[in-house]
C-alpha cells in the first residue's frame, strides 16, 4: 500500500486513478508520494521517506528540484498537459489588449436607463469611445517556444498576425512543431524593437529571474503591450512601472503583484492560465500515471530532476538505485551484485546533471540472496527501491 498526500485542488478524474486496494490518499501523516499544484516546496520539510512529488503542472520554479534530486526524491511534471487552456487566456488576453471590450461591458452593465428607447440612444452616442483596432496584421513577439509558445505560434498565424519568436534553448523536437512561418529572432534584441504584442513564455530559473527588466522595456515600440503568462518574478517590477509611464502601454499578466494592482495599465487575473476542467483533468492524470509508473515499477517518466529511464516491468524482481552521477557507479553496483551471487538480467542506466539513475532486472531464481544494504554502502547511493 502507497500512501499519497495531496497539496491544493487536484482534478478527481486523477485521484481516481489510486485504485483504494492499493493506495490511501490523505490519510496517513507518513506519505510516500505528494502530488501538488502551487504548494511552495521550498518551505516545506523533507521527510526521508518521501520517494517522489509529482507537480500537476508545468512550471516547477515552487520546487528545490536539485536539493530534491540529492535527496534522492524525484520529481515529476506534466508537460504540455495545461498548453492549451493557457494559450486560449493568452488568446483573449490579446483581443483585450487591442479592444476596450471589458470597458464597453462595464459602461453599460453599469448604468441605468430609464427604457430600451434610451438605452439604444446612449449606446449609439458612447460607442464611439470603445472603438478598438484588430489583431490581424499586428506582429506578435513570443520568448519561449515550448508546449505553449509554439501552439500560440501557429494559432496566430491563423488570425493572420506575423509572428515572430526567441528561444535560445529550442529542441529539435520543438522546432518541428512551429510552422516554418513563424519568424525566428537570433537575438532578443530583433525582436523587443519590432513587434506590438509581446508575450513571455519561458520558465522562472535562477538565470531568467528578473530578465525582463528596462533593457527589454528601452527597445519596445511605443504603445506595445506586454503579457505575462509565464511566472511574475520573470519581470522587474520598477522597471515596468516606469516603462508604463513611458513606451508600454499595457501589461497584462497572471500574476498580480501588489505593486501593479490597480495600475490603470495593468490586467492582472488570479493565476487563471491553467484553470480550465479540461487542463486540470489532463495535468492531474498525467501526474497521478506518471507517479504509478515510478512507485509500481521504479520507471521514470516526465521528471524534472531525474533523467526520464524506463525499462518494460516484465514482473522480474527489480533493484532501482538512486545516485550521484560520478565515475564507476555502475561497475561498484554490478560488482557487489556480483559478490552476492546476483546475475543482472537486464539494465539500464542514465544521468542527469548530477545525479543518474539505474534499474537492473535480475534473475529471479536467486533473488533470497539480494542484501539491499550492499547497494547502500556504495558511497554516492542515495536511495535503493526493490520491486
Ligand atoms: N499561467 C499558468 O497557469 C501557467 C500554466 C502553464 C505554464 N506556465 C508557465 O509557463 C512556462 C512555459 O510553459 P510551457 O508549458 O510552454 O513550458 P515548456 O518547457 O514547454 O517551454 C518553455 C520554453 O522556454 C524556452 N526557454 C528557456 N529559457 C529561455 C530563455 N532564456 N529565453 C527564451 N526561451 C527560453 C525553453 O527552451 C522552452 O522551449 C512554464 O515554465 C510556467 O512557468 C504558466
Ligand atoms: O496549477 C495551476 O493552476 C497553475 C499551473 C501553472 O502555473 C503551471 O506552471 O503549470
Amino acid at each position: 500500500m502507497f500512501h499519497i498526500k495531496t497539496y491544493n485542488q487536484i482534478a478527481e478524474d486523477g485521484l481516481r486513478r489510486f485504485k483504494p486496494n492499493e493506495y490511501a490518499v490523505n490519510d496517513a501523516e507518513q506519505a510516500d508520494a505528494w502530488v501538488i499544484r502551487s504548494h511552495d516546496v521550498h518551505q516545506a520539510d523533507i521527510p526521508p521517506y518521501l520517494l517522489a512529488i509529482a507537480r500537476a503542472g508545468a512550471g516547477v520554479n515552487n520546487i528545490p528540484l536539485d536539493r530534491l534530486a540529492r535527496q534522492g526524491v524525484v520529481v515529476f511534471h506534466t508537460p504540455g498537459a495545461n498548453a492549451n487552456a493557457v494559450k486560449e487566456l493568452v488568446l483573449a488576453s490579446m483581443l483585450l489588449s487591442v479592444r476596450p471590450i471589458l470597458e464597453g461591458a462595464n459602461w453599460v452593465n453599469n448604468h441605468t436607463f430609464a427604457d430600451q428607447t434610451s438605452l439604444e440612444e446612449a449606446m449609439e452616442q458612447q460607442k464611439r469611445r470603445f472603438v478598438g483596432s484588430e489583431l490581424r496584421g499586428k506582429r506578435v513577439g513570443i520568448v519561449g517556444l515550448g508546449a505553449i509558445g509554439a501552439s500560440l505560434a501557429n494559432d496566430l498565424l491563423h488570425l493572420g498576425i506575423d509572428v515572430i519568436g526567441y528561444d535560445p534553448h529550442l529542441s529539435v523536437d520543438g522546432a518541428w512543431n512551429i510552422s516554418q512561418q513563424v519568424k525566428r529572432a537570433k537575438q532578443l534584441s530583433e525582436l523587443l524593437a519590432d513587434v506590438d504584442i509581446l508575450t513571455i513564455h519561458m520558465p522562472l530559473t535562477d538565470d531568467t529571474r528578473h530578465m525582463i527588466d528596462a533593457t527589454w522595456f528601452k527597445q519596445m515600440k511605443p504603445g506595445a503591450t506586454v503579457l505575462n503568462f509565464a511566472r511574475g518574478e520573470l519581470v522587474n517590477d520598477a522597471d515596468l512601472l516606469e516603462a508604463l509611464d513611458d513606451n508600454v502601454a499595457t501589461y497584462i499578466t497572471d500574476f498580480p503583484k501588489q505593486v501593479l494592482l490597480g495600475h490603470p495599465q495593468v490586467v492582472a487575473f488570479p493565476h487563471l492560465g491553467a484553470s480550465t476542467h479540461e487542463s486540470e483533468v489532463n495535468c492531474a492524470i498525467q501526474a497521478v500515471d506518471t507517479l504509478k509508473l515510478y512507485l509500481e515499477t521504479g520507471s521514470i517518466r516526465n521528471s524534472a530532476n531525474f533523467p526520464n529511464t524506463e525499462l518494460p516491468y516484465v514482473g522480474k524482481r527489480r533493484l532501482a538505485v538512486l545516485h550521484l552521477n560520478v565515475p564507476n557507479m555502475v561497475g561498484q553496483i554490478a560488482s557487489r551484485l556480483a559478490e552476492n551471487g546476483i546475475n543482472i538480467d537486464n539494465m539500464v542506466n542514465r544521468s542527469r546533471n548530477d545525479v543518474a539513475y539505474t534499474l537492473i532486472d535480475i534473475d529471479n531464481h536467486k533473488h533470497e540472496t539480494l542484501s539491499v544494504n550492499a547497494l547502500y554502502d556504495i558511497e554516492g547511493v542515495m536511495r535503493v527501491r526493490e520491486f
